[in-house]
Order: C-alpha cells, then structure tokens, then sequence
C-alpha cells in the first residue's frame, strides 16, 4: 500500500485562509476528524473537536497547539442529546462563534444484511444519521443561523451505488447526502452552505482497527489510482470547502476516492442461483 507518505496541513491553501473562523469537528481526536482539525487550524482557524476517548483528543490537541492553533477538547458521546447541548455550549463560551462543522464522526460493523439485528441497525443509523443531525440542528440554530453564515460537512462513502456488508452503513450515509441537498434548498437562505464529502476507502487507525488486511486488499485493488485514500486527501478537500475558493459549492456530494465510485463495488456481484433470476426456469413457475 502506498499511503504512507502525510500530505501538510492545508496543501496549496494560503495559511491564513480560515483566520477568524471557529471549526467544529466532531470524532477530531484520529483519523480523518484529527487530519481535518489540523488542516483547518494550520489555516489559521480556531478548533473544538469531541469524541468519547479523552485521549487521542488530547494528542490531536497537542499537534494543533504545536502548529500555533488554538484547540479546545470534550469528551463527549454525540448520540447523547445533551452532550451534543454541552459541546456547543463550550465551544460558544470558548470562542463566541462556529463557523465550520465537520460532522465526521461515525462508524459501523460489517454483517451481512439479513444477519444485522434491529439494535445493530439502529445503533449505526442513531450515530450517522440521528447525532449528525442532532448536532446540525444545534450549531445551525444557536451559531450559524443568528450570523447568517456557515458550512456544514457530512461524511458520506464511496461506491455510492451500495457496499456488500455495509446495508445500514451505506444507507445511513445515503441519508446524509441527502440532508445535504435538501438543507441547501432551505438555509441558502440563511448563508449557510451545506456539503456532503464521499471519501472512498482512507487509510486510517479505524481502518486497521476493524477490518483485515484482505478486506484493505480488495478495497486497494479496486481503486483506478491504485492506492487507499490518506486522511489528508480527505481533510485537504475539506479545507478547500471551508475556504472563500468553496463558496460556491453547496447543496452536492464530493467524492473524493481515487476513481473507485467509476467502478463501483470492485469485485464480481456475489452468486446467485440461476433459478432465482430466469423466470422460465422457477421450480414454483407452475404453481406459484
Ligand atoms: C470494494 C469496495 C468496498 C469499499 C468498502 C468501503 C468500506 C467502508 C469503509 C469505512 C471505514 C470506516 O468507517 S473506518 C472507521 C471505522 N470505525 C468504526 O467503524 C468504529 C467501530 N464501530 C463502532 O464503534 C460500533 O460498532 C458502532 C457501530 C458505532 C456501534 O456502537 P455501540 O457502542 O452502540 O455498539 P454496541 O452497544 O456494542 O452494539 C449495538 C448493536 O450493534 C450490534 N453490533 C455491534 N457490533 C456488531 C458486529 N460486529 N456484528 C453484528 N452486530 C454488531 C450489537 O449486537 C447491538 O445490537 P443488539 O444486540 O441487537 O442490540
Ligand atoms: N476510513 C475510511 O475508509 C472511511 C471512513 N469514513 C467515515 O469517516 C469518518 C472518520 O473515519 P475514520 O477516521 O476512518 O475512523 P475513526 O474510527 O478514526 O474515526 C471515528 C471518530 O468518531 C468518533 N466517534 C465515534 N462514535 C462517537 C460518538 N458516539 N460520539 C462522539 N464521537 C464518536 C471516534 O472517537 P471515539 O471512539 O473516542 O468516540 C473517532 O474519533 C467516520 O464517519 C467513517 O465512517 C467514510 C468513508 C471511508
């Protein structure tokens, strides 16, 4: 794998290109979130990131501050509604302002669909779906829409088309570039841009945590470009969104993958039996 090499923070960006602004980024402490929190802080923005671990905040704290960035950390479960009340709450007393929220954390298991149980689907869906809005809904109404003004991030997968082992993932997600489009149609009013970002397969600790190297493989080999996504491929599109160059981007999905999303699940659609797709050769054709 060919990842290995860390982009800098803010890539051809002008280092003061977010001075002034205040970002929210939630699940900031790894993986894309922290890439995200450290992009945007190099850019001169000040940054609140939450999760539930106090530790890997507390590193990703560390780097910002070592960049000259200003960082403030919560533990906090974002599924809880009152947390989400609490993050907001500290990043207003903070820093007065959220400019930018980046709604990255999420996470799921890989099952097949008829084997996710109701709790399991719940649980993926009340994170990437219920959190993410519930956080939305908050920053909107308490700092985005009395300044009229913001950009709101979700985080979305590629393929697009569907991901075998992924049903209440993917669809979850799908919901979400959803909300994108839809909250463009009703808070373009209020000068807030909201923009869904599809990173294909991004070589993360997440990653490494919870998937095997077989499943990085396959995944590697079904990208044109030959390679898995760096954090910072994400975090630096991100960055480009949040900056003056995005501000007319609003309402649509980004994807940003190597190409996977052209080629879809990236390995042959699993077996089916003949009988179940030829009509004419159904063993109930002649008593249905
Ligand atoms: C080729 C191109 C392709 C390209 C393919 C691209 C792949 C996409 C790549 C994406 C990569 C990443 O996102 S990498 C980032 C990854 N990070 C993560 O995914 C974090 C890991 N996941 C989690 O934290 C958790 O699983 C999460 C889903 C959020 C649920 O958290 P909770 O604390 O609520 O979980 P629990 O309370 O333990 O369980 C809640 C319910 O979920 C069920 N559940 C939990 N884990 C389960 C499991 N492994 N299998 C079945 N069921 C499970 C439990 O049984 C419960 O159901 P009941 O018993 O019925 O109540
Ligand atoms: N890596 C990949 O290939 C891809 C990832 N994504 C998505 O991008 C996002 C970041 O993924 P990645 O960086 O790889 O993975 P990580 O597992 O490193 O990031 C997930 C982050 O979310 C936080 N988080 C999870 N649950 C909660 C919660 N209930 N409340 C608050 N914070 C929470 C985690 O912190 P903590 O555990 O401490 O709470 C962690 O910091 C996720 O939404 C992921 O699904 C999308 C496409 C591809």
């Amino acid at each position: 794998m060919r990842t290995d090499q860390p982009l800098p923070p803010v890539g051809g960006l002008r280092p003061d290109v977010h001075t002034g602004k205040v970002a929210l980024v939630t699940g900031g402490g790894t993986g894309i979130g922290r890439a995200t929190a450290l992009d945007l802080a190099a850019g001169g923005a000040s940054v609140v990131i939450c999760g539930r671990r106090p530790e890997p905040l507390a590193e990703a704290a560390k780097e910002i501050e070592a960049l000259g960035g200003s960082c403030v950390t919560l533990s906090a479960d974002i599924r809880e509604e009152s947390h989400v009340t609490t993050v907001v709450d500290r990043a207003l007393d903070a820093f007065g302002r959220i400019d930018v929220l980046v709604n990255n954390a999420g996470g799921q298991f890989s099952a097949p669909a008829e084997e996710i149980s109701p709790g399991g689907w719940r649980a993926v869906h009340r994170l990437a779906v219920e959190a993410t809005w519930a956080m939305t809904r908050e920053v909107a109404r308490r700092a985005m829409i009395p300044r009229r003004s913001g950009a709101v991030f979700f985080i979305a997968f590629s393929p697009r088309r569907g991901i075998p082992g992924f049903a209440h993932a993917a669809s979850a997600r799908a919901a979400v570039e959803n909300l994108a489009a839809g909250l463009s149609l009703e808070w373009s009013r209020y000068g807030i841009r909201t923009v869904c970002v599809a990173p294909g397969t991004i070589a993360t600790g997440g990653l490494d945590d919870h998937y095997t190297p077989e499943d990085r493989e396959r995944w590697e080999r079904s990208v044109p470009l030959g390679r898995l996504g760096r954090p910072e491929d994400v975090s630096g599109l991100i960055s480009f969104l949040a900056s003056p160059q995005g501000s007319y981007i609003t309402g649509t999905t980004v994807v940003v993958d190597g190409g996977a999303d052209a080629w879809g699940a990236g390995h042959p659609v699993p077996d089916v039996p003949h009988h179940l797709t030829t009509p004419d050769s159904s063993p109930n054709k002649d008593n249905p």
